[in-house]
């Protein structure tokens, strides 16, 4: 089944190419991430109905939308960490549930709920990471240092996993992410638990990674974030995707998390909590 509100994209666009040989526009950047379709249900709850997503190299595209819309059950099936029950997810071409080995090749990924090998430390984590990929040793050791001080982690890298802050935590499985330069990363709340400085260390790495031509993919409740430094954004409420293009076509003249509240259903009124305000001592 697919989204019955049409998305800005969807709207406006033919295929890349072909608009632009017809348009005079110079040529869009290849289609690098295709989601089509996309359902998953869990029991009688429907949680992504119909989901399509486009994804051109080069681009930091945004997934917002509010809790239980549907963005972390969507991102499990683009990585092949959860089958979708119907649609389909190319990635680079490569059919990511038909081809699993050479789709996930491609991919790096943040999960949501890090489900890490917490009882190796950070250096050995992203060694078994790099390994994993295929990398040897050397390449192994050289870029676990170059992640490790990117991420201001150095310090860090010979304690146990399981002993990093929440914020550590998100930044070596960051790292265990890229380590195998994939061209499409898929991270799912990169910027939860992160303070500020890292924030901006985290954003900084992405963009350098978007401007040499990756694809970065990311769900986040940081709609400033979004705004700032996403060139594309979907907005999903409750499966489906309300709004997707650039952030400029999807905002309109509105905030985007003006647009965001106003696909979301508007703001709560919070009536008849009385109670909360007649302290019980
Ligand atoms: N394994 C599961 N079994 C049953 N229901 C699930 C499962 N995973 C997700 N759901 C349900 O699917 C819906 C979408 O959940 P999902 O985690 O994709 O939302 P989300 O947009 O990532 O939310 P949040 O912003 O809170 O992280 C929710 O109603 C959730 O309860």
């Amino acid at each position: 089944m697919r989204s019955t509100v049409p998305s800005v994209a969807q709207a406006g666009v033919t295929s890349g190419a072909a608009a632009a040989a017809v348009s005079g526009e110079p040529p869009r950047a290849p289609v690098v991430l295709a989601v089509d379709g996309l359902v998953k249900r869990f029991g009688q709850m429907t949680a992504v109905s119909g989901v399509n997503l486009e994804v051109r190299a080069g681009s930091f595209y945004g997934i917002v939308g509010p809790n239980g819309a549907g963005k972390t059950t969507t991102l499990s099936m683009v990585t092949g960490l959860l089958r979708p029950d119907s649609g389909s997810i190319r990635v680079h071409g490569i059919d990511v549930w038909a081809q699993p080995i050479e789709a996930k090749r491609v991919i790096g990924v943040l999960p949501d709920r890090l489900r890490l090998f917490d009882r190796l430390t950070g250096a050995q984590l992203l060694h078994y990471s790099g390994v994993l990929r295929g990398l040897d040793g050397d390449t192994v050791r050289t870029r676990s240092a170059d992640l490790a001080a990117a991420f201001g982690l150095e310090d860090a890298l010979h304690r146990l996993v399981a002993d990093y802050s929440a914020g550590m935590t998100k930044k070596i499985a960051l790292a265990c992410a890229m380590i195998h330069s994939p061209r499409v990363l898929v991270l799912d709340e990169p910027f939860e638990s992160v303070d500020p400085v890292s924030a901006v260390n985290v954003t900084e790495i992405l963009q350098k990674y978007v401007a040499s031509g990756g694809t970065v993919l990311l769900s986040s409740h940081g709609m400033d974030m979004i705004q700032r430094v996403c060139d594309h954004v979907a907005i999903i409420v409750q499966g489906q995707v309300l709004a997707s293009g650039t952030v400029d076509e999807v905002r309109g003249k509105k905030s985007l998390e003006d647009r965001f509240v106003e696909l979301a259903g508007g703001r709560k009124v919070a009536e008849g909590m009385e109670w909360l305000h007649s302290f019980s001592d």
